[in-house]
Order: structure tokens, then sequence, then C-alpha cells
């Protein structure tokens, strides 16, 4: 459902990556692992169409994210992808429910349907009574709880996840992994998970290591 062909990317004259293959199998889970700075989050930028390659190409279910405009680009993200980002990107003006809803409200849906599943999944995160909190109010692991719920909210195809435990105690980082399994594998939708955990990692299928020299399986 995913593949990278030959992707090649470049911040300067410096090569961050080339000639990057990846296959991603629908239902399957990646865990990436890498050094700091190696280009892991720049790898999930790309697939999500958030940074140009240089050359080769990203075909998220036989569509060429690359070859789209910003405008088609920005409706694959609304529809087929769920993004946890490394820094949550929480939104301060928004409550907990009403950021979780948000790719609802861009995707059309009632009000009463985004309030439903916005608030079903911060119960499914351990939020549930905060829902009309604000942002604020909330530590780290709960913000990222939140960038994970509104990830998942809209049934994406695919989730790409930038360190989606790194600031959660294990029990609750365990218990957010379960949940990408019942809310995602189930349907067949594929996971590419950022990690720095081991723990993290051995849950999913395969773990690739990201080096100078391409992606390595680990
Ligand atoms: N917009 C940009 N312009 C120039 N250089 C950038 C840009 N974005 C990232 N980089 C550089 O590319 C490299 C890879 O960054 P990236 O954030 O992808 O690494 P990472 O493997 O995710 O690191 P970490 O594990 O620390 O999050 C870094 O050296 C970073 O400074």
């Amino acid at each position: 459902m995913l593949e990278l062909l030959r992707v090649t990317k470049s911040y300067g004259p410096r090569a961050l990556v080339r000639d990057l293959d990846l296959s991603v199998a629908p239902g399957e889970y990646i865990a990436v692992m890498g050094e700091s700075g190696i280009g892991k989050s720049t790898l999930l930028n790309m697939v999500a169409g958030l940074e140009p390659i240089d050359a080769g190409d990203i075909r998220l279910d036989g569509v060429s994210v690359p070859a789209l405009d910003e405008a088609g680009r920005v409706r694959l993200r609304r529809e087929r992808i769920g993004f946890v980002f490394q820094a949550f990107h929480v939104l301060p003006h928004l409550t907990l429910a009403q950021n979780v809803a948000l790719p609802l409200l861009l995707a059309g849906l009632g009000a009463d349907e985004r309030e439903a599943r916005a608030r079903e999944l911060l119960g499914a995160v351990g939020l549930g009574a905060r829902a009309d909190g604000w942002p604020r109010e909330l530590s780290g692991g709960e913000l990222q709880r939140v960038a994970i719920a509104r990830a998942l909210v809209h049934r994406p195809r695919l989730l790409l996840a930038d360190e989606p435990t790194g600031n959660l105690d294990p029990d609750t980082g365990a218990s957010m992994l379960d949940l990408f399994e019942t809310r995602l594998r189930a349907s067949g939708a594929a996971a590419v998970l950022v990690t720095h955990s081991h723990e993290a990692a051995r849950r999913c299928d395969r773990i690739v290591r990201l080096t100078r020299d391409g992606l390595v399986a680990a």
C-alpha cells in the first residue's frame, strides 16, 4: 500500500537519504529506528507530502504523492493519513474534543458524529474526563495522547507516528500501541512508527534502521 522507490532528498549540498526503497503491505507495521538527526522525521514528512523529494517516487495506494499538487496532498492527508507529530501540534485555542474532532470537521462530518467519535477516542486514550479542557492544562504525555486520538479518529489507511510513546510511561505506551492494533490493523491500515524504543519496535512486524547507507533490516 506504501512504496518508496529510490527516494533521494538533500538539504543544501548534503544528501540526507539516497535511493531509499521501502515497501509496506496493507496491515503491516514498520518500526523505523536510527540515530538522532539521520532523517527519520524527514522520511515521515516526505511520505505525507509535507516535505518535497528531489528524486524517486512515493506511492500510497498507487497514488504518486510527489506528483500531486498542494490541494491533492492536503486531500490525501485528510482522507488517508493519520500523523502523530513529535511536537504534537495540538492547537491551543481548541478544546481537547475539538482538537481530536478536527480531521472529522475537515472531512465534512456532522457535529453530532464528530463529537461522539472525538469523545469516544479521548476515552480510549484515557482522557475522556478532560474532553472539554484545554491543551495548556495538559502534561506532555497527555498532549501526546491527544495527538494519538486525533491521528486515529478519521480511521486512516496509514498511520505515520513520530516517537508516539516518547513521552509516555511504559504501561501507557503499551496501551497506546494496543490501541493502534485494535483501531488500525484490523481494518488493514498500515503504520510506520519512528521510535527509539525497542519495546515499541518489537511490537511491529518489521524493524528497519535508517543509516547513512539507507534503510537496512534490523
Ligand atoms: N528544513 C530543513 N532544512 C535544513 N535541514 C533540515 C531541515 N529539516 C531537517 N533538517 C536536517 O536534516 C537532518 C535530519 O532531521 P530529522 O528531523 O529528519 O532527523 P531524525 O532522524 O528524525 O532525528 P531525531 O531522532 O533527533 O528526531 C537533521 O540534520 C536536520 O538538521
